[in-house]
């Protein structure tokens, strides 16, 4: 199994170390437009091999496409982060012309591949690659539900005051400030729900700091966060590179699901060596849906911006 990803700055790199530590793939190759950065991204991580015990092969490139040839899933990472006080979609006008360029590339090299959509505002970057690369759209994910879901998990192990492997949750719709959603009424402390155990006030403070999770990060680093992105992309490579048909909530282009139509939004799906194998209908509250919706109109609003 051979993974590209494109960007070897904080993300990117952070993807490359967990990917090669979880030791699952044969090769990983590094990508980036800044001359010899992901060489020497490339040439550190390897340097860490023999401490941390993994085989996969780690190179580097500076924008030699042929050198991504055959890969069987991509990661799309470049772009430029944001900084504290700005929102995702702030980003469209620089990214925008980035993700589609790297697209093409990566398409024209390896006709087959999967590609995973970091960059932001991701929802929209991801709407970009399903426009312009040609693929099918189970081939396309965007990562933001994976990660989301993560820091949900984290903020109701903490107000639980329980070990974050009791709880479990999870984060649809945008992966956006105001447009995340986190299904407070499908969480649990093994099994039991939370709302059980969280008062009115912990719950809101739950979903509160969930939305805002990444705009947190930002403020506290100065740009934003990479660990966690790193290791949410590596679970994800990891359910395609071994099959696991893992359930994972991912932005899909949607058809008819959820009540939408050409958009990408975060849904959970079942992620295995296809890609995207189904996207699992959960019974949303009216509430849910109705936030939901708003969701679906602020990023389709944003896609607007998009020229192709
Ligand atoms: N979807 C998600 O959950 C998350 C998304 N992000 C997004 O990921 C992106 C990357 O963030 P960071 O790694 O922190 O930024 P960074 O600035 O550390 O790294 C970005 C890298 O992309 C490279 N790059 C720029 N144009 C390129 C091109 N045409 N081809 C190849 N490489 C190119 C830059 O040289 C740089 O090394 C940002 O847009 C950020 O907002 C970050 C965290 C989570
Ligand atoms: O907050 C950001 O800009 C980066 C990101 O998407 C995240 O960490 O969730």
């Amino acid at each position: 199994m051979k993974v590209t990803v494109v960007g070897a700055g904080a993300v990117g790199a952070s993807c490359a170390e967990y990917i090669a530590m979880k030791n699952f793939c044969s090769e990983v190759v590094l990508v980036d437009i800044k001359e010899g950065f992901a060489e020497g991204k490339a040439m550190d991580l390897m340097q860490t091999a023999s401490l941390n015990g993994f085989d996969t092969k780690i190179t580097g490139t500076t924008g030699d496409y042929s050198k991504t040839a055959g890969s069987h899933v991509a990661v799309i990472t470049s772009g430029i982060p944001r900084k504290p006080g700005m929102t995702r979609e702030e980003l469209i006008g620089i990214n925008a012309g980035i993700v589609k360029e790297v697209t093409e590339n990566l398409v024209k090299h390896s006709p087959e591949v999967i590609i995973i959509v970091v960059s932001n505002p991701m929802d929209t970057m991801a709407y970009l690659v399903h426009k312009t690369s040609g693929l099918p759209k189970h081939k396309i994910i965007g990562m933001g539900g994976a990660l989301d879901s993560a820091r949900f998990k984290y903020r109701l192990a903490e107000a639980l005051e329980a070990p974050i492997s009791d709880v479990e949750g999870m984060v649809i719709a945008a992966h956006s400030d105001t447009g995340m959603l986190p299904l407070l009424s499908k969480a649990t402390r093994n099994g039991v729900p939370v709302t059980e155990f969280l008062n009115d006030d912990q719950q809101k403070y739950v979903i509160e700091e969930t939305k805002v999770g990444g705009a947190t990060l930002t403020k506290l680093l100065g740009t934003s966060a990479w660990y966690a992105p790193g290791a949410a992309v590596s679970v994800m490579v990891q359910a395609i590179a071994c099959d696991q048909k893992k359930m994972i909530p991912c932005s899909l282009m949607l058809e008819g699901e959820y009540g939408q139509n050409d958009i990408c939004l975060g849904v959970p799906a079942i992620i295995g060596a296809n890609g995207v194998e189904q996207i699992v209908n959960v019974t949303l509250t009216a509430e849910e849906q109705l936030k939901f919706a708003e969701a679906a109109n602020a990023v389709r609003e944003v896609n607007g911006d998009l020229k192709f």
